[in-house]
């Protein structure tokens, strides 16, 4: 049998740290949504109790290290199975991108496994083993929009926030998430206002979602490289109406509300960036089908 599984990106439209954790992560306050940006994830039973990765990306581990073998590794040891699947990779997420790309390959691997063996699991409980995996991995499993808590694996689903674009572009860099945490000053935030964040979302009030963007990491990853400073300095030059780096970075993002105004930000960025991507933000739960 098989099974075919839709991985989408997530962006941060406002990411807050509080404090650093007696377990070494840090406190956050952030909310994320599924843009229209997705990998695909096949799962294939196999004859033998072995799982297999297929991806032809020599920037994706083809061993334990992906994550979705450890989706997989993780539902075998917790549920006691004793078959084997091949799970194959389609990327379209820029890896290292801060766009969750191997959480939301995880998350779709959780998800597509739970049918394939009939395992009759809820989401809540896939995104309990997920958050296993990673910070991010909780909140693939659901998609949509959520304020998220905790290390980034409490989930709070939220309305989807307005219709709009979102232009990305991904320096050539790849950023260690462990790196720009650990690079954080903690006593010289500038935090941003996530609640009004939530509020403005719940209005649907799209200059006041453009308004409270922000995002703690910002200070870290634009220090160490200032590339990622000069995208966004361009992307807003171009139009976009917001612009903010999505999670630790490097990619950046800016939101687009009129279509017409898409070609220039994003034939604009082509000239700095090789990665450039215009899509339409999703954020409703109904965006894994
Ligand atoms: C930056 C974000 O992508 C925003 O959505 C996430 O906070 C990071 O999520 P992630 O990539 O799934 O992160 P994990 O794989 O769980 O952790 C990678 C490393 O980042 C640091 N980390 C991560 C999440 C968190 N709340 N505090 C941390 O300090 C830890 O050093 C950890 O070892
Ligand atoms: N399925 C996968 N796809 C991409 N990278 C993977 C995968 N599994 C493991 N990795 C490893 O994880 C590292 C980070 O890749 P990923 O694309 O998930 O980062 P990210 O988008 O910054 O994640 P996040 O936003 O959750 O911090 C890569 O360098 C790669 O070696």
């Amino acid at each position: 049998m098989r099974v075919l599984e839709k991985a989408p990106a997530k962006i941060n439209l406002s990411l807050d740290v509080l404090h650093k954790r007696k377990d070494g992560f840090h406190e956050v306050k952030m909310i994320m949504t599924t843009i229209d940006l997705a990998d695909r994830v096949e799962l294939i039973d196999l004859p033998i109790d072995e799982i297999r990765i297929v991806s032809h990306n020599r920037f994706v581990p083809d061993d334990q290290r992906n994550l979705a073998y450890q989706a997989a590794k993780l539902l075998k040891k917790r549920y006691g199975i004793k078959r084997g699947v091949s799970i194959s990779i389609t990327k379209t997420i820029p890896v290292a991108a801060g766009l969750a790309g191997g959480s939301s390959d995880a998350a779709a691997t959780l998800r597509g496994l739970n049918r394939l063996w009939n395992l009759g699991l809820s989401f809540e409980q896939l995104a309990e083993l997920g958050s296993e995996i990673g910070s991010d991995v909780a909140f693939c499993v659901y998609g949509g929009t959520a304020l998220a808590t905790g290390r980034g694996e409490l989930i709070e689903h939220i309305n989807p926030p307005p219709h709009c674009w979102v232009v990305l572009a991904k320096p050539t860099i790849g950023v260690s998430t462990a790196d720009v945490y650990r690079n954080l000053n903690l006593n010289a935030i500038n935090h941003p206002n996530v609640d009004g964040m939530v509020n403005a979302i719940q209005n649907g009030d799209y200059a006041q979602i453009c308004h409270y963007m922000g995002n703690v990491l910002e200070s870290v990853t634009l220090r160490m490289y200032p590339e990622v400073a000069n995208i966004k300095e361009q992307m807003k030059r171009f139009g976009a109406d917001a612009v903010l780096m999505s999670g630790s970075g490097p990619t950046v993002f800016g939101l687009v509300q009129y279509e017409s105004r898409l070609p220039r930000v994003y034939n604009g960025l082509r000239g700095f960036c090789d990665q450039v991507f215009a899509v339409r933000m999703l954020g409703e739960r109904n965006s894994l089908d």
